[in-house]
């Protein structure tokens, strides 16, 4: 199998099932054996094609007669990835990625004549490459729908918040590819140390422009095999991530809870942060992921993790006012992740209107969990104001035992007065991420 073929089959595997990408393609790639330059190029493909799903297919109509929903699934995804490969690759002759389409076909598909007629299509594609159709611009939501291969209905959301000018520019960082960054595990290393133990791995290794214990890493290969990982010397996390932790102002000795802990990330960050010192009790509504936090905690020696199965909305009188810290969080749609999920945008929306009452309900009950002058924070991956700043606004209306807090994040966010902040992919170079810290009065 090569690199085109096990990106044909994960993309068709992700479309038919509605499974996550990176699921699909790990899968695919683990089954096709493939060299570690071949699997660099499923990868490539498969996120590319993602990325410009929607662009690719307005290309794909003008130059064939068939619709592509009549189509058969793997002639569509091979389409894509011709044209993926003609549009975007520099580095792929032309003629490489039409022969390789029709081989595919020819070996995938059940109707004799598909093979045909994925030649005539992307020959014409071929053809007109200097001169493509325009994609009309009458309508501008319509227009970066199409330009930047996102729906409708998320550009309309992004547009309310950011208006046109900025919109383009947060969907075009959506679909650019940011550097692995790991944090330090501190407790363990130095980001130096690390870093030249990386590089020694042929690894290239930076450290973050703005945030401390921070790596940017590029040509990494499968990190999970490296020596520094398996010594527990970092762990792979977003800065925006780490950000929220840093607000959240997590220090030795403190006792704190993370209710949407899994797979663990926040929890150590807090961790490395209280330098292993104090109490973490990491809860999951999925008791299957308790084992995931504590094989983090495990291979990074933070020994204050005690993961637990617990339902965020579901009140434990134990816990009452009892921890100093209290973190939500909460499960989201996602939609600040799109440069790492690219698939992400293409999820139903319906569903993601029931998220916001979860999420209130998870910081109703948490906020029982503060003692009096505790902090609790609330965060999400996602960029939509329902998800973040009217959640935390409905709590403290009617909360009012708990007031917003300011607090200072490095590099460009700086101070951030309403205690409440969105990270964007375009202004940042993070995650789209939402964090507000909140304390609670002293009694
Ligand atoms: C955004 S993820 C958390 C990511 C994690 N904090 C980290 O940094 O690695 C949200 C998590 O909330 C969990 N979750 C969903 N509903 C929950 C509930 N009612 N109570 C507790 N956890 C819940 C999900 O299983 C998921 O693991």
């Amino acid at each position: 199998m090569d690199a085109r073929e096990a990106a044909m089959l994960a993309l068709n595997a992700c479309q038919r099932q509605g499974g996550w990408s990176d699921g699909a393609l790990k899968k695919q790639l683990s089954a096709a054996e493939l060299s570690g330059r071949d699997a660099a190029l499923a990868t490539q493909l498969c996120f590319g094609v993602l990325q410009n799903q929607m662009l690719l297919d307005f290309y794909l109509a003008k130059f064939s007669n068939i619709p592509l929903k009549r189509m058969e699934g793997k002639v569509v995804q091979t389409l894509r990835l011709g044209a993926y490969q003609m549009l975007f690759l520099t580095r792929i002759p032309h003629s490489a990625a039409v022969n390789s389409a029709v081989a595919l076909v020819k070996a995938h598909c059940k109707n004799p004549r598909a093979a045909g007629m994925v030649n005539g299509i992307l020959r014409s594609m071929e053809r007109s490459l200097q001169n493509m159709p325009v994609i009309p611009q009458g309508d501008p939501v319509a227009y970066l729908s199409t330009l930047y291969s996102h729906p409708e209905w998320l550009v309309k959301e992004f547009i309310l918040s950011l208006g046109e000018e900025e919109t383009a520019q947060l969907l075009a960082a959506d679909n650019s590819q940011p550097p692995t960054a790991v944090m330090v595990n501190t407790t363990r290393t130095t980001a130096e140390t690390l870093k030249a133990m990386l590089e020694a791995d042929h690894v290239e290794a930076e450290l973050h422009p703005w945030l401390e214990n921070c790596l940017l890493l590029s040509r990494t290969g499968d990190l999970e095999r490296m020596e520094a990982f398996q010594q527990g010397l970092f762990y792979v996390q977003d800065p925006a991530s780490r950000l929220s932790v840093l607000a959240a102002g997590a220090k030795p000795g403190m006792r704190v809870l993370d209710c949407c802990a899994a797979p663990g990330g926040k929890s150590f960050a807090a961790a490395i942060a209280m330098e292993n010192q104090g109490e973490i009790v990491s809860c999951d509504l999925h008791p299957h992921k308790k084992k995931l936090i504590q094989a983090g905690a495990d291979r990074l020696g933070l020994t204050i993790i005690t993961p637990k199965t617990a339902d965020g909305k579901v009140f434990r009188p134990e816990w009452e006012r009892a921890f100093d810290l209290v973190l939500v969080d909460a499960p989201c749609s996602g939609l600040g992740v799109i440069r790492k999920k690219p698939d992400i945008r293409y999820k139903d929306p319906a569903p993601l209107a029931d998220l916001p009452a979860v999420q209130l309900d998870i910081l109703r009950n948490a906020a029982r969990y503060v003692r009096p002058g505790g902090t609790l924070m609330y965060s999400t991956c996602t960029l939509l104001y329902r998800e973040n700043g009217e959640v935390v606004e409905t709590f403290l209306a009617e909360n009012k035992s708990y007031k917003a807090e300011t607090f200072t994040l490095t590099g460009p966010v700086g101070p951030i007065q309403s205690g409440s902040v969105t990270l964007w992919p375009h202004r940042h170079g993070t995650d789209g991420f939402f964090i507000s810290k909140m304390r609670r009065e002293e009694a």
